[in-house]
């Protein structure tokens, strides 16, 4: 180990392995938590203000600063900068204040982020691959700089409900990973926003000036068939067990088909929102008095999202009791051409074909209102992209019908949202069982504070990405996802289930996502898709301390200052790190110690 003295001497090119270049992944030389020693080490001494500072002074700057920008956008570029300059200090803001800043870094933020992203963008914060660089994948991927155990994959072409937004997109794969990071503890430096630059078909965008992808019409799907089998060879060829996300393409079922038992891949919109939407409906139907065998679901979208949910809500129902086919037969999916049925006249796509009408009686049905007069749902489901779509109308239908009606507007971000929190909950008379995909405030009505669910996935997809991760699994099973929602639907506290909340307290999300993670683990192992099999001999409890002590966590951040200096800071101040109530373990080092080495 290297001794005190020869550390104080050391300049930049002595530093440890940093990343060849800066990026929002990797960055923090310049914290000023780190103590003399440390910027003695990394060559930072002399070249950033002296005060050592704990993490509620940083935080205190940090809050002011963003209290001063006006909008949100403009918080989300203080944001992004944070992250940019110091990575750790950025981390320890979000997951002390991840309720309050999730909204600002994912959505319903991100998605004006991305509409503006190339008016807004300030640096790099992930990967480019653009179809010109089809043959060269591979080489292309020894530029980034660090280690990759997951990956955010999107081509950009339905963001959120957005539409296809190019390169613009990369808003997405970034936000998506900062909450892998913040909600599961997965290094910031082990993940890899990925934005594919197949071409784009918004016009605008192309024609914009300022637009920074390629200039050209998305390529065709069987072009992009053959560039996503080379990425998917070439991710696993340099990052051998790399966890694949694919987010936000307009057709995601086709790679999703190919993929899924041959890599390490999910889709999220698919797989990870049907096993949220599934973990809250659980609690849903148990709140609703209503026995799974009398539901009946109208879902507004029969996209990838929609029939994804609907998917997993069939697993549920079988699980309770229901054949496969009264299980399908508990829906009706509306899209933008009305009630899908087998006598529409249109040519189905697959997906849809297994939800398919054929009790309309000849009928077509095209507006939401007299289809629900038509089947008497118990619950409503909105993945539509189309905000406002329950109306007053409709809403005061549900109540009608139901004494706790399931209202789920799930489109993002929340101008695009079937309805708020407070329309569902004025026109329901306070009674309906509600999550949306975006945040919306709590209200008080009635004298009562009443609090909506989140159905977002980032309650399950950090928990599934880390669970694949630390399992070191071979695909990602069905199974694994149907856990995720299960465990999810179990991570309630006591408190939670009595205030009749379907999703717990996203400020406990770091132990939701332990639960989570060891449920994906523990059906990754009956699946029999587990390499790292030791991990089976573990009891519960042990495997839930496994967990955490693999979470990083951005107060007890050691790594980037090397192992030598982290085990003498360690033994000088006889703590373990920047944790001690969040404030900064390091401070403990005596003046003595600083003074002798100047
Ligand atoms: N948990 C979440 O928060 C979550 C997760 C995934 C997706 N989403 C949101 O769900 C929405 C849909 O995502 P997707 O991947 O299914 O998109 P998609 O493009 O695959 O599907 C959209 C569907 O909406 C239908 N639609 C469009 N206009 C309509 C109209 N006027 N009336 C009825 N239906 C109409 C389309 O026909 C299509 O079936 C997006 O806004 C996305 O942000 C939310
Ligand atoms: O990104 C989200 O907030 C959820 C989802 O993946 C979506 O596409 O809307
Ligand atoms: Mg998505």
């Amino acid at each position: 180990m290297a001794t005190i003295a020869q550390m104080s001497q050391s300049t930049s090119q002595s530093r440890p392995s940093l990343a060849p270049r800066q990026l929002s992944t990797t960055g923090g030389d310049y914290d000023s938590a780190n103590p003399a020693q440390v910027r003695k080490y990394l060559g930072t001494y002399g070249l950033q203000p002296p005060s050592v500072e704990s993490f509620e002074v940083q935080a205190q700057r940090c809050l002011r600063l963003l209290a001063m920008k006006p909008t949100p956008i403009e918080k989300f570029q203080y944001l992004v900068h944070l992250r940019a300059t110091n990575v750790h200090l950025f981390y320890r803001l979000l997951s002390s204040n991840i309720k309050e800043l999730t909204p600002l870094i994912y959505t319903p933020t991100v998605g004006e982020a991305c509409v503006r992203w190339h008016e807004i963008f300030t640096q790099p914060e992930g990967m480019y691959l653009s179809f010109h660089d089809r043959g060269n994948l591979r080489k292309i991927l020894d530029n980034w700089p660090s280690n990759v155990e997951i990956t955010v994959v999107t081509d950009g072409s339905r963001i959120l409900g957005l539409g296809d937004l190019g390169v613009n997109g990369m808003g997405i794969p970034v936000g998506k990973l900062a909450l892998y990071t913040a909600c599961a503890g997965i290094r910031p430096d082990a993940t890899l926003p990925l934005t594919l630059d197949l071409g784009t078909n918004n016009v605008a965008l192309r024609e914009d000036p300022l637009y920074m992808g390629s200039r050209i019409p998305k390529v065709s799907v069987e072009e992009e068939r053959e560039f996503l089998d080379e990425l998917m060879a070439a991710l696993t060829d340099k990052w051998p067990g790399i966890v694949i996300q694919f987010e936000d393409f307009k057709n995601p079922f086709p790679a999703l088909e190919r993929y899924q038992n041959t890599y390490t891949m999910f889709n999220d919109d698919v797989q990870g929102t049907g096993a949220v939407i599934v973990g809250g409906f659980i609690n849903a139907i148990r709140a609703s008095g209503v026995p799974a065998k009398d539901h009946r679901a109208i879902f507004l979208g029969a996209g990838s999202a929609g029939t994804g949910v609907a998917q997993q809500i069939v697993e549920y129902f079988i699980k309770e009791g229901l054949t496969p086919e009264e299980a399908r037969r508990k829906f009706w999916f509306v899209d933008s051409n009305g009630l899908v049925t087998l006598d529409r006249g249109d040519k189905l796509a697959v997906h849809k074909i297994e939800f398919a009408r054929d009790d309309n009686n000849g009928r077509q049905y095209q507006s939401l209102s007299r289809l629900i007069d038509f089947v008497r749902p118990t619950i409503l489901m909105g993945l539509s992209t189309i905000g406002g779509a329950f109306n007053k109308d409709i809403l005061t239908k549900m109540a009608t019908l139901n004494n706790r009606p399931i209202i789920f507007p799930l489109s993002n971000p929340s101008s695009k949202s079937e309805c708020t929190f407070e329309e569902a909950v004025l026109h329901t008379e306070g009674r309906c069982l509600f999550a949306s995909g975006s945040p919306f405030p709590s209200l008080e009505y009635d004298g009562k504070l009443l609090t909506p669910g989140q159905g977002n996935n980032m309650y399950v997809f950090p928990g599934i990405g880390l669970g694949a991760i630390l399992s070191k699994t071979v695909s990602i099973t069905q199974d694994m996802i149907y856990a995720s929602a299960e465990s999810l639907s179990t991570s309630l506290n006591k408190q939670e289930v009595a205030d009749g909340w379907l999703y717990p307290d996203i400020r406990r999300i770091r132990e939701v996502s332990v639960v989570v993670t060891r449920g994906v683990i523990r059906t990754a192992q009956k699946n029999g898709v587990d390499r790292a099999v030791e991990l089976r001999e573990l009891s519960d409890d042990q495997l839930d301390a496994y967990i955490r002590e693999k979470m990083y966590d951005p107060f007890n951040e050691r790594e980037n200052v090397g192992d030598a200096v982290a085990q003498l800071l360690a033994t000088s101040s006889g703590q373990s790190g920047y944790t001690n109530g969040h404030s900064n373990g390091l401070n403990g080092i005596t003046e003595g110690v600083q003074a002798a080495h100047l």
